[in-house]
């Protein structure tokens, strides 16, 4: 064994025993809270009264929330290490630990002490004379990266044990597994930027494909609960995603880093209680997604304020309860001033109309009892004098009493409901969008028509945000909620000295990951055990703590809406890229989407660096990427040397070949077969695995396989992808790692010409 071999394994085997250590400390870790759990339930049935049994629910849902967290991190537990020029080692992980003497043996990778493990360069190591990548497989070192920015500081032994293959090279060539992982181990200084940024105030993050900006999004919402775990435990974090398949695609790497917490969303499902899946085709999501359509709810629950053509007569009693037009229009014109939701200015006109129905009824009754029918003239204006004030004839309370009286006869009821009704928003919506009537009347310019569809028709994702519009608007009548909320008020404050003494007396104070507010919070009144994301999730009003919308390029101006209202603070992550918008309601350009809710409130980061395609294909892409936008420049691709990308004369049914040679070449990694909309029933009828993103082999239309990334890449119609967008055909040539085909039935697209060709 030569020298140097003997200083690696040397190396190796010091590092294996630090690593055994920490995956000890961390199998105590879990012991603790596996007997904690077991102490929990072993007080059993005896618990009688409701206090005690919420303690055990609020204690054990604790002691699993950190058992999850302890079993998140155990692959690739520590990953780094740095050596600074006064000889200390600080060794880097997914969490933080500490031995028996309360020592720190890992520092979690968000702590500031880890960040010169993220940012040291060449030129600008800071104190670092060292930074050390380990590779662990399961639990053992099986390699080790190193960096030195000071070798005149290092030991002799140090020197001889040095090793070196960039480690972000090796992440880089893993085969994929259809699933993204974390990056922990090798984020580049640039996204340590983009992770690291403040809280407050909104910060875009502009790049193209594969730079990064997905996994730099979920690193950071990582961060973030790190480092300000306080606000952001009470008050939660949203991360928005473009469809489904990507929130399953991505699920995996917040608890991989610890973080179990962070609510995953596509627009289609921020409404509570709809699951909008369906798009809209490109006429409607356009129109939809305008923002001029938020007066278009507006103007349609005005017109849900009506008053009667003549006077509002309703048959009572046997007579007839009437309010003069003009009373009616008074009455609303009072009711919308009060500047309140429909469904509670509701209330101010409902009381109001039975009100004027009430002395029109008292009015009829006095008439036909008015002394005038029994007495003289002379004598009625004798009596009148003695007895003035006999304008004013009825008192509060008997005009309530009649009122509420009226209140309880349903054609009264039906009377007033036709002319202000209770309104949900799901009703509003679909009455609107399935009557031609009403949206010609509400539309203004906008082009109506493509809206227009039967009431029963499934919610689509453009259904959501003019869903949220109309909630806005309509409000709910929440009077009892109100007084609820004063009484949870006061309960509130004992709950939370009570949640205080739960954390200390199972350990959870000390570890720092929980604090009594949260945990007082998470407890509905009957001690269900409810985390902040669930009831964030559940709660349309609710008011994140940060949100992070990724694919944002795709959010139409009404999806930012409902974006907005979640963040009343305004603490938001953006990331996308603006060459790549697929949707036709989409952002052509940041400032555009974003100026009317910022004002120039937000700050820009760019990624440049492509660490998912070889240069060979971004050759291809950048000449699609011209197309969209001559000015537009791809960015630069980090690794050199994926097979040349080819072009292949064929049609779908050419796919199973072509996939099974593409399986051949690959190994273990993933095909992606991307197609246009047109022809992808056909492919995945044709391919076993469909959409699920597990199978070695799946087929997705372009708007599904946004944010995704492939060993190999097949894309199929290129022509129809290019009819549907250029946008879309740059996306779908930008997601393989290794690489890339494109089937063709016959002549290749102009854009695709540096394809070598078997055509
Ligand atoms: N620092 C890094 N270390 C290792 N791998 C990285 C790093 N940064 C990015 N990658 C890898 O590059 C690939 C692309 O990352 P990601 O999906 O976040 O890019 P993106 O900018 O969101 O792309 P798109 O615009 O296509 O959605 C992923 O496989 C990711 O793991």
């Amino acid at each position: 064994m030569s020298i140097r071999q003997d200083g690696v394994a040397e190396a190796i085997r010091t590092e294996q025993a630090r690593v055994t250590m920490l995956y000890d400390r961390l199998d105590l870790a879990r012991r603790r809270a596996e007997q904690a759990l077991g102490e929990v339930f072993g007080r059993g049935g005896a618990v009688a009264n409701v206090q005690g049994r919420v303690e055990r629910e609020v204690a054990a849902a604790e002691q699993w929330r950190r058992l999850a967290q302890l079993s998140g991190v155990e692959r690739g537990l520590c990953f780094g290490r740095i050596d600074d020029a006064d000889g200390v080692t600080t060794y880097i992980g997914r969490i933080g630990l500490r031995d028996d003497e309360h020592e720190s043996v890992l520092i979690d990778w968000r702590a500031p002490a880890a960040r010169p493990f993220y940012v040291a360069t060449p030129g600008d190591p800071g104190t670092l004379v060292r930074r050390r990548h380990l590779h662990l497989r399961e639990r053992t070192v099986i390699g080790l990266d190193d960096e030195v920015f000071d070798l005149e500081r290092m030991s002799e032994s140090d020197r001889r044990s040095l090793v070196g293959e960039a480690a972000l090279m090796a992440a880089l060539r893993r085969g994929r597994t259809g699933r993204m992982s974390d990056v922990v181990a090798t984020i580049q200084t640039e996204q340590d930027r983009v992770i690291r940024s403040d809280l407050q105030g909104a910060l875009v993050v502009q790049g193209g494909p594969g730079t990064g900006k997905t996994v730099a999004a979920l690193h950071r919402a990582a961060y973030l609960l790190y480092a300000h775990r306080d606000t952001l435990e009470r008050r939660g974090v949203l991360v928005v995603g473009p469809n489904t398949m990507f929130l399953r695609y991505i699920e995996q790497v917040l608890p991989a880093l610890g973080e179990t917490q962070v609510v995953m969303a596509t627009v289609g499902e921020l409404y509570p209680g709809v699951r909008a899946v369906a798009a809209d085709p490109p006429a409607a999501a356009v129109v939809k997604g305008d923002a001029r359509m938020a007066g278009v709810v507006a103007q349609a629950v005005r017109r849900r304020q009506r008053v009667p053509e003549g006077d509002l007569e309703i048959e009572v009693d046997g007579g007839v309860a009437r309010v003069a037009h003009e009373t009616c229009a008074r009455v609303r014109d009072r009711a919308r001033a009060v500047r309140l939701p429909h469904n509670m200015a509701r209330k101010l006109f409902v009381t109001e109309m039975l009100r004027e129905l009430a002395r029109d009824l008292l009015v009829s009754l006095d008439d036909s009892l008015a002394l005038e029918n029994f007495l003289p003239a002379e004598a009625v204006a004798a009596l009148e004098k003695e007895l003035p004030g006999r304008q004013e004839p009825y008192t509060e309370q008997e005009l309530a009493y009649e009122a509420e009286r009226l209140w309880d006869l349903p054609e009264v009821r039906a009377a007033l409901e036709a002319l202000w009704p209770e309104l949900t928003p799901q009703r509003l919506v679909s009455e609107l969008l399935s009557s031609p009537e009403t949206l010609a009347a509400v539309a203004g310019d906008l082009d109506w028509r493509a809206m227009v569809r039967p009431a029963s028709a499934p919610w689509t994702v453009g259904d959501v945000p003019l869903l949220d519009e109309a909630a806005e608007l309509l409000g709910e009548d929440d009077s009892a909620s109100r007084v609820a909320a004063r009484r949870a008020g006061e309960a509130r404050r004992e709950a939370e000295l009570y949640a205080g003494e739960v954390l200390v007396s199972t350990g959870l104070a000390e570890e720092g990951v929980m604090v009594a507010s949260a945990l007082a919070d998470r407890h509905d009144d009957d001690g269900a055990a409810l985390t902040t994301a669930d009831r964030a999730a559940a709660d349309r009003t609710w008011a994140y703590g940060h949100v992070i919308v990724d694919e944002a390029q795709e959010l139409s101006p009404m999806a930012w809406r409902v974006v907005m209202r979640r963040v009343p603070a305004l603490s938001l992550t953006v990331v996308g890229d603006v060459a790549q918008t697929g949707s036709a309601a989409g952002a052509r350009s940041w400032a555009e989407m974003l100026e009317p809710y910022l004002a120039g409130r937000w700050r820009e980061e760019r990624l440049l660096v492509n660490y998912r395609t070889p240069v060979e294909i971004m050759e291809v892409a950048a000449d699609v990427l011209h197309a969209v936008d001559p000015l537009l420049e791809p960015p630069e691709s980090v690794r050199r040397g994926g097979a040349a990308p080819l072009a292949v004369r064929g049609g779908p049914e050419q796919v199973p070949l072509l996939v099974e040679a593409e399986r051949r070449e690959i190994g273990e990694g993933r095909v992606g077969v991307v197609t246009s909309d047109a022809v992808h029933t056909r492919v995945a009828a044709l391919v076993p695995g469909g959409d699920d993103l597990d199978a070695p082999v799946v087929v997705l239309t372009v708007t599904q396989c946004k944010g995704l990334e492939f060993d190999s890449v097949v894309v199929v119609d290129p022509e129809g992808i290019l009819r549907q967008s250029a946008r879309d055909l740059y996306v779908a040539v930008t997601r393989a790692t290794r690489r890339l085909t494109v089937l063709c039935p016959d002549r290749l697209p102009e854009v695709l010409r540096r394809l070598k060709s078997t055509l």
